[in-house]
């Protein structure tokens, strides 16, 4: 298998393997045409995006090996059985120069070569058969580790604590999956096989060399060692550069990906050429690693070919001194050079496979630290157990809670206590900074409570799973994204079974269904995230909310960017969703026509009312309604 230059994109192609050493599939696989074809066709590195936020780290331990190995140990079997295939392939093409050496001999006996070329034809037939089976085998499992990574990654993602899944760069989280991945396919494909193919067709040759002219492979073997020793000098840098321009691909993605979301603010900042050199210095990191890679590959064939054809010529001289001196026959100089040139390949795909195998440690690595986010539950609890909810209890209730993002840091809610009544609208409001969707972020369980207790109908949230929670609440987070799909696809994951009626009634509630009724294919119309207004995302994010006719409505600024009839819309829809269960508005304004209002300060409960209680008591709460403060005060 070779990279492309698309990363998702992995050319199946086996590892040169040899039929005859110098013959059609030898020759097919020269220096050059392979350093051409790297050229055409650069490695993943210079092309796919690698993200890391940390210093780039080209660090092969034993851990990378322990996670490498454990990420191939259920493919261990096919990978063995193309392994075999492999050995086979390249036992039976190691006999073709001491087919080709009889023919030469019977040829000048004048005796019959058909038991040569027979036996030539089946040995090709196994050959092949060997090829396509250890193709065919080795090339699904490649796809298959590709797809299981993948799978476990973008499960771990979706699944995952959300702030352990929002602390990382997202281009870096899907650039594991995309980039990374594929990497082990190469691993699978080339890295481990090529390994024991190689060494089973150096060791084949040197043996059969050995038995032609033991003097003449000593004399060989003395001069590979010293080639070998080259190689090895050369070819871990191309491990190292390649693992430094994976990390710059990765940070120029993290910073594109940064600049393409903020795009508005950086043209109206006429900032585009300083995001752009920024960006591209490490794209031109990345290139200068690349080229340091191609360098030392390029060299390294060279050396390696160079070298080796260097060797051929002497061997040519030597042999043919030994050919006069009686030592060594015409057929035999003709294997010994076949096999001398066949030498090489082996040699070079061990050193390739190496390389194969480092980028394969460097991406299980990053694959691996993308696995460290916990799961917010284990799969085990896929089907929880029903749970009695006492219908008398409030919907929700906070108890002396204490919480904070990071260890080690502020806390951000500080001993608060709250009921969300079953029916009726609260509102949680205060100043920016106050805490307040810290609280909305508890209740939906984003955010764990350092102390204190949450009840969800009077259960106690560790008695619940996850979904349990979430199942009761529908959310309008502040500036609620587009999900990818159509307008259909954003509206269904509240209620899967609603029908167009019920979706034509969730947008009409919020002022939206004349706006889809215009656009080209209706409900189906595929929606550009960043072609759609905040405040067209605020309503469709209510209506989605609405059709789930969840018990609390949780509404984080979810009015914000809306003004006008819009805004009065769904004022509606929440005083009719506060009559059928509980709603509750996060705001940094006071909200007069609450129930209750819970004003928040520095992550405390500063004081509880109704909007005319409190403005009437609270200078906090008249100084955000814009007003005077109290006189009391
Ligand atoms: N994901 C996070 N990681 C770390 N700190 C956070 C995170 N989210 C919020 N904070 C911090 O927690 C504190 C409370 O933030 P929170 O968003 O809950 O306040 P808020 O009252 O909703 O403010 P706003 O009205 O501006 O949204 C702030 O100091 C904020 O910086």
């Amino acid at each position: 298998m070779r990279r492309t230059g698309n990363p998702d994109i992995v050319e199946h192609r086996p590892p040169a393997r040899r039929l005859v050493p110098g013959t059609a599939t030898r020759r097919a696989a020269t220096a050059t045409q392979r350093i051409g074809r790297r050229r055409r066709t650069p490695p993943l590195p210079y092309g796919g995006p690698m993200p890391s936020t940390t210093t780039p780290d080209v660090d092969v331990s034993a851990r990378s090996w322990r996670t490498l190995l454990s990420i191939l140990r259920p493919y261990r079997w096919r990978i063995a059985v193309g392994a075999v295939l492999g050995v086979i392939a390249t036992l039976t093409g190691l006999w073709t120069p001491r087919i080709i050496e009889n023919v030469i001999e019977h040829l000048y006996a004048g005796t019959s070569v058909a038991p040569d070329v027979t036996l030539f034809a089946v040995l090709t037939v196994v050959y092949l058969t060997a090829m396509l089976l250890q193709w065919g085998t080795l090339g699904r499992t490649a796809e298959t580790v590709v797809y299981d990574v993948r799978k476990k990654l973008v499960l771990r993602f979706l699944g995952g604590r959300v702030a352990q899944v929002r602390e990382r760069p997202a281009a870096d989280l899907i650039a594991r999956a995309t980039a990374d991945a594929p990497l082990l396919q190469l691993t699978v494909g080339t890295g481990f096989v090529s390994f024991v193919t190689s060494a089973t067709g150096v060791v084949g040759s040197i043996v059969l060399m050995g038995v032609i002219d033991g003097l003449m492979l000593g004399i060989t073997l003395a001069a590979v060692a010293v080639l070998g020793v080259a190689m090895g000098l050369i070819m871990p840098r191309v491990g190292r550069e390649r693992a430094l321009a994976q990390e710059a691909v990765g940070r120029m993605s993290a910073q594109l990906d940064g600049s393409m979301r903020a795009l508005r603010t950086i043209k109206a900042l006429r900032a585009e050429r300083a995001r752009s050199e920024a960006v591209l210095a490490d794209a031109e990191k990345a290139r200068k690693h690349g080229v340091a890679a191609m360098w030392a590959e390029l060299i390294s064939y060279e050396t390696a070919f160079g070298g080796m054809q260097i060797i051929t010529v002497i061997m040519v001289a030597f042999g043919a001194w030994r050919v006069t001196e009686g030592h060594l026959t015409v057929a035999a100089l003709v294997a010994f050079v076949m096999y001398t040139q066949g030498f090489i390949m082996p040699l070079m795909e061990l050193a390739d496979g190496f390389s194969t195998i480092q980028s394969g440690l460097a991406a299980s690595k990053r694959i691996a630290e993308a696995e460290e986010i916990e799961l917010e539950e284990p799969a085990a609890v896929a089907v929880p157990a029903p749970v009695a909810h006492d219908d008398d209890a409030p919907a929700v209730e906070l108890t002396d809670v204490t919480a904070r993002y990071t260890p080690g840091e502020d806390d951000v809610v500080r001993g608060v206590s709250l009921t969300v009544p079953r029916t009726g609208h609260l509102a949680i409001v205060g100043p920016s900074g106050a805490g307040k969707s810290s609280v909305a972020s508890l209740a939906l369980r984003f955010l764990s409570p350092r102390s204190g207790t949450l009840r969800l109908g009077g259960v106690p949230y560790e008695q619940l799973t996850y979904a349990q929670v979430r199942e009761r609440f529908a959310y309008v987070e502040q500036e609620p994204p587009v999900l990818p799909g159509t307008v259909r696809d954003n509206l269904l994951p509240a209620r899967p079974s609603a029908t167009d009626d019920e979706l034509h009634a969730a947008l009409t509630a919020v002022e939206l269904a004349d706006d889809v009724a215009a656009l080209p294919d209706g409900l189906d119309t595929e929606l550009v995230g960043a072609t759609m207004t905040g405040g067209g995302r605020q309503r469709l994010a209510m209506a989605r909310a609405l059709l789930a006719g969840a018990q609390v409505l949780l509404l984080d600024d979810a009015t914000s960017q809306l003004a006008g009839s819009a805004e009065e819309a769904i004022a509606r829809a929440t005083r009719a969703a506060a009559t059928r269960g509980a709603v509750v508005t996060i705001a940094s304004r006071p909200v007069p026509h609450a129930d209750r209002i819970v004003l928040m300060e520095e992550g405390r409960v500063r004081a509880t009312g109704t909007h005319a209680e409190l403005l009437a008591t609270d200078p906090l709460y008249a100084q955000l309604a814009g007003m005077p403060e109290p006189v009391a005060a």
